[in-house]
């Protein structure tokens, strides 16, 4: 059942290679196939002759025809297997590249990020993406191939079983069972040998991590700061000594078995020819006996290894493997939308009247496994073009309450509506389009400067009058000036020509990706700690910009920096779950609650610390009359103050 599943598998996977490219490997393979009995009766003609020649003293001239024969029998596998070689490694190529873009496809579609999440999940993917890296011993395409290969090895079995019949016909029974067996007992070994290899996945993902940070500059600095050299070797070590412990394991437990197969096969072979070669069971006589014997002798041998004695088994099995793996995501996530149509246009997105209303109406979440939920029953409302700063605790929920406006996560009670339609309805995408949201984890492109803001709105084409608008909005200017190559500069030190920039840097880069966004129709802007790295007079400059200039959107801003969130239009203060207080950083301080708690602490800190940088202006009041790396934060024990 397992064998025709995977043979199933790897012939759907097969089928994603160009089909008259297949057509001919299937044809190249087969001839290849048959060579293995061609050569049997060609050796065992030209041995007989061998044997007639020899005592009569007859001229070598007799040998010239089956020796031309013989060799160009091998000549003619040599060719085949050149011939084979470029175009499996193309058809691997070709069905490679299918199957990594369709796990790529499973992976990213979905609406919330949840299932990647889910442990059992990221498994699968390890074991589907079939990346070497991954623990994967086989691609999809390598077994696809084998799996061809295996087939047409089934056309060189009959090959042989007819070079049996023609010298000693009883023997096609006695040497196919053994051979059937034997393949079945090779395929279910191969099966084991894959499982155990797999066991090892967990300690050579972990071998690869660490692997990894020994040779990535970002880590390496910790490694040399923190001496861990050493430390790193060993554990590197311990790691690929556990993963190849199992496989040593189950390669010693498979000696035994594999000379139980070898008497399995060499018996009946041994018997056989001896009984031919002796001239028992109706064999012919003279030299037509050797010949006899030989073929059946070489012939035999040829069954025997097309239905077991190769590595292609285990590397089909190892492939369908990984296909199975992809089957079981497919069905635990879910289905990727069609791609549309080449050439097709992406819709235009129409920017709404204004702004929506967005409400969160008893929204409770938390995630798998936690002990209480993060959001409690919490109601919030976003109101149309307002600027809504949330301050919190660290881990109070703010970057959870984002990714649920978001759509990444479902709500296990309550909804999100915006304009009175729960954003479920609307449909991700939809929603989507009118978001615009800078992370705290944000994505750092290696890309070209340009793409990586443009990539804001990735599905229409680029505007470059907007992207200089948007730069000029994150304060991106000055940053711009001083690329090598301006908006074409790679921003990934690893590129040629390419530079890395500050955390500072790439924050306002990143700002810039959402204000493209926000100009090119989104309303709502979502900003997560946007200006954590940057100096104080940046941040000043680039929230100045932002809070006078919304174009049209309602902003979300989440932060620690009090002097920043006091000129939102309004505060909400999420704590154990829900909004305990709401209002303007004047009506919040009056209020001589936690925000005014909060905002004494960091203000107090600010009075009594030296000036140490420039001034942020006039305007920011207490918290924000000094600068420098200290800037205040909302957070108190364990936060960032
Ligand atoms: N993907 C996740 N899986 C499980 N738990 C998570 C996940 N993300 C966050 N949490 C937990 O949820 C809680 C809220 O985290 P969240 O990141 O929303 O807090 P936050 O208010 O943004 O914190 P901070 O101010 O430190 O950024 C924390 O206890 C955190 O450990």
């Amino acid at each position: 059942m397992t064998i025709l599943t995977d043979a199933r598998l790897l012939a759907g996977a097969l089928r994603t290679a160009r089909a008259p490219l297949t057509a001919v490997l299937v044809l190249l393979l087969v001839l290849g196939a048959l060579l293995p009995p061609a050569s049997a009766v060609a050796m065992a003609h030209l041995v007989g002759r061998i044997q007639a020649a020899v005592p009569t003293g007859a001229a070598l001239s007799v040998l010239a025809l089956p020796l031309l024969a013989f060799v160009l029998v091998l000549l003619l596998g040599h060719v085949v297997d050149t011939a084979v070689a470029p175009l499996a490694f193309l058809a691997t190529a070709r069905v490679d590249g299918a199957h990594r873009a369709r796990v790529a496809g499973l992976a990213a579609a979905g609406e919330t990020i949840a299932p990647l999440e889910d442990p059992q999940v990221q498994a699968l993917i390890r074991a589907a993406r079939a990346d070497p890296e991954n623990w994967t011993e086989h691609t999809p395409g390598a077994g696809a191939v084998a799996g061809l290969r295996l087939a047409g090895n089934l056309v060189g079995v009959a090959g042989g079983c007819l070079v049996l019949a023609r010298y000693a016909g009883w023997l096609v029974p006695l040497l196919l069972l053994p051979a059937v067996v034997n393949g079945f007992f090779r395929q279910r070994d191969a099966a084991r040998a894959v499982a155990v290899w797999r066991e090892g996945a967990v300690a050579g993902a972990r071998q690869q991590r660490w692997q990894d940070a020994a040779t990535s500059p970002a880590e390496g600095k910790d490694i040399r700061i923190y001496g861990l050299g050493d430390w790193l070797t060993r554990r590197i070590r311990r790691h690929a000594l556990a993963g190849d412990a199992p496989v040593w394991a189950s390669l010693a437990r498979a000696i035994p078995r594999e000379a139980g197969q070898l008497l399995l096969v060499g018996v009946p072979l041994v018997t056989g020819y001896a009984v031919v070669a002796a001239g028992a069971a109706g064999a012919p006589a003279g030299p037509d006996r050797v010949v006899a014997a030989t073929a059946v002798l070489a012939a035999g041998v040829a069954i025997f290894q097309a239905l077991g004695w190769s590595e292609d088994l285990r590397v089909a099995v190892s492939a369908a493997g990984c296909l199975r793996a992809t089957v079981d995501l497919a069905e635990r996530l879910p289905a990727p939308a069609p791609l549309p149509a080449a050439g097709a246009d992406p819709a235009t997105p129409v920017r709404p009247a204004r702004p929506a209303l967005v409400r969160f109406e008893g929204v409770s979440f938390g995630y798998p496994n936690a002990r209480r939920p993060v959001l409690d029953h919490l109601d919030l409302e976003i109101r149309p073009g307002e600027l809504l700063a949330v301050v919190g605790l660290n881990g109070a929920g703010k970057s959870t309450l984002i990714k649920l406006l978001a759509g990444l996560y479902e709500p296990d009670e309550g909804r999100i509506t915006a304009d009175g339609v729960d954003i479920a309805t609307i449909g991700a995408t939809a929603w989507r389009r009118r978001l615009a949201i800078v992370f705290q984890d944000f994505v750092r492109y290696h890309l070209p400067a340009r793409d990586n803001v443009v990539l804001g709105r990735g599905d229409q084409p680029p505007d470059p009058a907007v992207l200089d608008a948007a730069a000029g909005d994150a304060g991106l200017a000055p940053v711009l000036a001083r690329l090598p190559a301006g908006w074409d500069t790679p921003l990934a030190r690893t590129a040629t020509g390419g530079v890395d920039l500050s955390g500072g840097q790439w924050q306002q880069v990143v700002l810039a990706r959402a204000r493209y966004a926000v100009r090119m129709g989104a309303d709502l802007l979502v900003l997560d700690e946007p200006t954590a790295h940057l100096d104080v007079r940046t941040e000043f400059e680039v929230f100045n910009r932002l809070a006078t200039n919304r174009g049209g959107a309602s902003v979300v801003l989440i932060s620690h920096r009090l002097s920043t969130v006091r000129q939102a239009d309004r505060i909400v203060l999420l704590d154990g779950g829900r909004i305990t207080e709401s209002g303007s950083h004047d009506e919040l301080v009056a209020r001589r609650g936690r925000y005014a708690e909060l905002f004494a602490i960091q203000a107090r800190r600010f009075a009594t610390e030296p000036a140490t940088g420039p001034a942020t202006g006039p305007a920011t009041g207490p918290a924000t009359t000094t600068a420098g790396s200290g800037a205040p934060t909302a957070t108190t024990s364990g936060g960032h103050g």
